[in-house]
């Protein structure tokens, strides 16, 4: 499908997207989160260019891999259990100070939600981050208003890359398949719009590790938000 058509579904259509690494450059404050919760741990710092390729699968997840080193985790013993249930605490005391500090809406995005919600688009957040950090970020983003829902990562028992967050989003803004897109970022965006069945536009820039995110199956691929005007 083109970009054009992807984009001009029979409207009054619904855009779901993706928060950090899709509209948001949230990286230096997770980073600086899960270096503190390190920190805590007597560990050293992870930095900025791992953590970008941690994010995307949730805040656990984050923090498994934070204290794996790497992207792949070993299935816990009861004694990582506990470490992770402490390095889980600590993570979320210190993003709750620092969530929105030092991010920043990426270019394109501001132009893409007026021209959408000027087409009289419905437009929602189904992010992985955790609820209770969604609203403050994007109040202190400016983005708040944009939005009519936000599913977060813990707002229903599964998270992206099940389709359920993107079905129970599209159902409860009224769209169908036929008049929905999916913008994201990551594999987890892209699988989770395949297996829902709504068309999937993937952003170049975000925080998408392994395979290149133009391979991974999504209908467009753009280098900014603005390419969708
Ligand atoms: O919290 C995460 O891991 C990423 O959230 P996202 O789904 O907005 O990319
Ligand atoms: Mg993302």
């Amino acid at each position: 499908m083109s970009l054009a058509g992807l984009f001009n579904p029979r409207w009054p259509g619904v855009a779901l997207f993706d928060l950090d690494g899709t509209l948001v450059d949230s990286a230096p404050d997770l980073a600086a989160a899960v270096d503190q919760m390190l920190a805590h741990l007597g560990r050293s710092p992870a930095g900025i260019d791992r953590v970008r390729n941690w994010v995307g699968n949730g805040a656990s997840v984050l923090v498994r891999r934070a204290l794996a080193g790497q992207v792949d985790w070993e299935p816990a013993r009861p004694k990582d259990e506990a470490l992770f249930k402490d390095a889980l605490a600590i993570f979320y005391h210190a993003y709750g100070t620092l969530n929105g500090q030092h991010s920043v809406v990426y270019a394109g995005v501001e132009a893409c939600l007026t021209h959408l919600k000027n087409q009289g688009c419905r437009l929602g957040i189904v992010t992985n981050k955790p609820e209770q950090f969604v609203a403050p970020l994007l109040e202190q983003m400016g983005l708040d208003h944009w939005f009519d829902l936000t599913v977060g990562g813990d707002t229903l028992p599964v998270k992206k890359p099940d389709p359920a967050p993107l079905l129970h989003a599209m159902e409860t803004l009224g769209g169908t398949r036929g008049t929905t897109v999916m913008v994201g970022d990551s594999a987890a965006d892209i699988n989770a719009a395949l297996a829902a069945g709504i068309p999937c536009v993937a952003v170049r820039y975000g925080y998408n590790y392994g395979p290149a995110v133009d391979t991974l199956g999504a209908d467009a691929v753009v280098d900014s938000l603005a390419e969708l005007l």
